[in-house]
């Protein structure tokens, strides 16, 4: 367990601290969206279990990062239910992820170029501070002592993602794979419930990208993940359970092993012709290459 595995402090908190014991679960039914007529969601159904690592796949355009960004509040399913610990929200907003205990990571890193690692990690932390820093950016009042909290807590999480070093650089300086690190940082800053992860083993070497999956085991222990990935080895080692859809339908679901013996997932991907030949080989050869 990294260093931000203590509990938050509760005085420098801004919102109650939920009650992990009740369950980070994530419920998605009947998610139904479409782009200008075209269906690109039809009654897709996910449940992230608490403490589970759950993974989403599918070919080129098969509807992942569209229920991804339903599950951020982005994209507004035109049917559907999203339940988040036992309760319906009814218009999921980006805005509101933080005090939902909800993170995000998305394609790009999406970092603030005009701030340097530390001050881009700080702004993930503002759930739990009301620091001159956070402040600046929120319009919420602010306290020394809080604003020294904040630093450390985005200290923390640096130092969990073996960032700690470049605290003081702008992003722009940084290698892509080091971005991508940051951008983690500041997801986990605000010590999260749920971790919606789009793509993040992208643009990651063979070994960046196994120290990722080995985070991600280990971040389980005390959240909640949603994967979205195209990198089939890393999916099958980490996730608990995977969701497949194909062409915005869910084709299976179920652990790695399942899914990887389901002909209908293997079809899916060798019917797309243009970059998952290998992910298709991987499903078809990679079976028992899970680590915990
Ligand atoms: N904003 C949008 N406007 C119109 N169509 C969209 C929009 N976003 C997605 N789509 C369409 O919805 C379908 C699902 O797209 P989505 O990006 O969710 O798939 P994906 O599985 O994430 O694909 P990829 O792996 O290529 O990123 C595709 O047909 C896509 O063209």
């Amino acid at each position: 367990m990294g260093p931000l595995a203590q509990p938050p402090d509760s005085t420098s908190s801004s919102t109650p601290h939920h009650d992990r014991s009740s369950g980070a679960r994530l419920e998605m039914t009947g998610i139904s969206v479409s782009f200008g007529g075209v269906a690109a969601l039809s009654d897709v159904s996910l449940t992230v279990e608490p403490g589970q690592v759950h993974g989403l796949i599918g070919p080129n355009g098969a509807g992942k990062t569209t229920l991804f960004n339903v599950a951020c509040g982005l994209v507004r399913p035109d049917t559907g239910r999203i339940v988040w610990r036992g309760d319906e929200l009814r218009r999921l907003r980006p805005s509101q992820l933080s005090r939902l205990g909800i993170a995000r990571t998305l394609q790009g890193v999406g970092l603030f170029r005009g701030l340097t690692v530390l001050e881009n990690v700080m702004v993930g932390a503002h759930r739990h501070a009301r620091a001159g820093f956070v402040s600046a950016l929120f319009a919420i009042p602010t306290s020394d002592r809080d604003e020294a909290r904040l630093r450390a807590r985005a200290l923390a999480a640096l130092e969990e993602l073996e960032a700690t070093p470049y605290a003081g650089r702008y992003p722009d300086s940084l290698p892509y794979p080091v971005q991508k690190r940051v951008a983690l940082a500041r997801a986990l800053v605000s010590d999260p419930d749920l971790l919606l992860l789009d793509e993040p083993a992208s643009g990651l070497s063979e070994d960046e990208m196994h120290e990722l999956g080995d985070l991600i085991r280990t971040l389980s222990g005390r959240m909640s993940v949603l994967l979205v990935e195209h990198h089939m080895d890393l999916v099958m080692r980490v996730c608990d359970r995977i969701t497949v859809l194909d062409s915005g339908q869910q084709i299976a679901a179920g652990t790695p092993a399942e899914v990887q013996a389901d002909p209908a997932v293997t079809e899916a991907y060798l019917g797309d012709e243009v970059d998952v030949a290998s992910d298709a080989a991987a499903l078809t050869t990679s079976t028992d290459g899970r680590e915990r």
